[in-house]
């Protein structure tokens, strides 16, 4: 802990002995200096017991990143194949907000957003910074917390882009209603849809922020490189040496690949006739090269924004 860390330690033993007084505080005021002393105290004491995370090689998070593609695509195919009407979505998302909000509770309990999970909430509080101190120097290589979220970021280009991209794709199937575990799925199974909408949400935000650990790994491999850019706040520059217009063509190529192949199996589940499978298709590949060119930009920035505070 470096001296500003200390001071909610300082502040919650001072309310500790000062209920030590004589003659005794009433009980109720114990009871409540007491609760504000532990609550100021706990982060210090949890931000100490922070693992130190190694990140993988550039190579093996580009295997990561690969590997969330599948999820992705599918959970975008599965939700397309029920209609994404625009009500659902009004007001910037807020009943979806409330719906993800319920379940982020549940998944924040059971350490879903825990230190180093690279999951972020969208609706709850972050999880703290890493700061360098003598004592932890965070050295080339080790995982460094930031403050920034690609969440609302990500919150806004689904309701905006998206969403209407995915209803495009279930009226190319005939705006059918499918979902697999339903006996009588109609459109108004609004949790059907929502709970899609907050996996892919996940899915997209975990991709995203995984951005932390790429930055990492490029930074380990290029110091000198990046902490006079990082010193002198040079987001452009930071921004060109992070970018790899060959990975990303890699990337959205073969996003492509797997849109073209989930969508064609779901139809062939369904019996789609050839002209409404080859709608299906081409507008999901469409939802998809537009999702994934956003997911390469908002993974950009992650790892932008997780740089310029890496030497904090
Ligand atoms: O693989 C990288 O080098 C990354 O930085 C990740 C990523 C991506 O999101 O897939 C993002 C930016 C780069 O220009 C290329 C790819």
């Amino acid at each position: 802990m470096n001296r500003t860390d200390s001071a909610p330690v300082y502040l919650a033993c001072a309310i500790i002995l000062s209920n030590l007084s004589f003659p005794p505080l009433p009980l109720p005021m114990i009871v409540t200096s007491l609760t504000f002393a532990i609550t100021l105290a706990a982060p210090c004491f949890a931000a100490q017991l922070r693992p130190g995370l190694t990140v993988p090689t550039l190579t093996q998070v580009r295997g990561i990143l690969a590997l969330l593609e599948a999820p992705i695509i599918s959970t975008l195919v599965s939700r397309a194949a029920l209609p994404a009407e625009a009500s659902l979505y009004s007001n910037g998302g807020q009943d979806l907000l409330a719906y993800i909000a319920k379940k982020e509770k549940v998944a924040s309990s059971a350490g879903r957003f825990d230190y180093g999970t690279l999951e972020y909430p969208f609706t709850l509080p972050l999880v703290r910074p890493d700061r360098t101190t003598n004592k932890n120097t965070f050295p080339p290589g080790r995982f460094h917390q930031d403050t920034f979220s690609p969440n609302s970021n990500l919150t806004t280009f689904y309701i905006n882009t998206l969403v209407p991209l995915i209803q495009a794709a279930n009226v190319a199937a005939g705006s059918s209603s499918v979902f697999f575990h339903m006996a009588s799925p109609t459109p108004a199974d609004v949790d059907a849809k929502y709970n899609l909408d907050a996996t892919l949400l996940a899915l997209l935000s975990h991709r995203a922020s995984i951005g932390k650990i790429v930055a990492e790994s490029k930074f380990a491999s290029n110091t000198t490189g990046f902490i006079p850019l990082i010193e002198s706040k040079d987001v452009s520059t930071i921004r060109i040496l992070l970018t790899n217009t060959t990975q990303e063509s890699v990337v959205l190529a073969t996003a492509d690949a797997a849109a073209q192949e989930v969508a064609n199996a779901w139809g062939e589940a369904q019996t789609f006739p050839v002209e409404v499978q080859m709608a299906f298709t081409s507008s999901v590949q469409e939802a998809v090269a537009k999702l994934f060119r956003e997911l390469i930009d908002v993974t950009t920035l992650v790892e932008v924004k997780y740089l310029l505070q890496r030497l904090n």
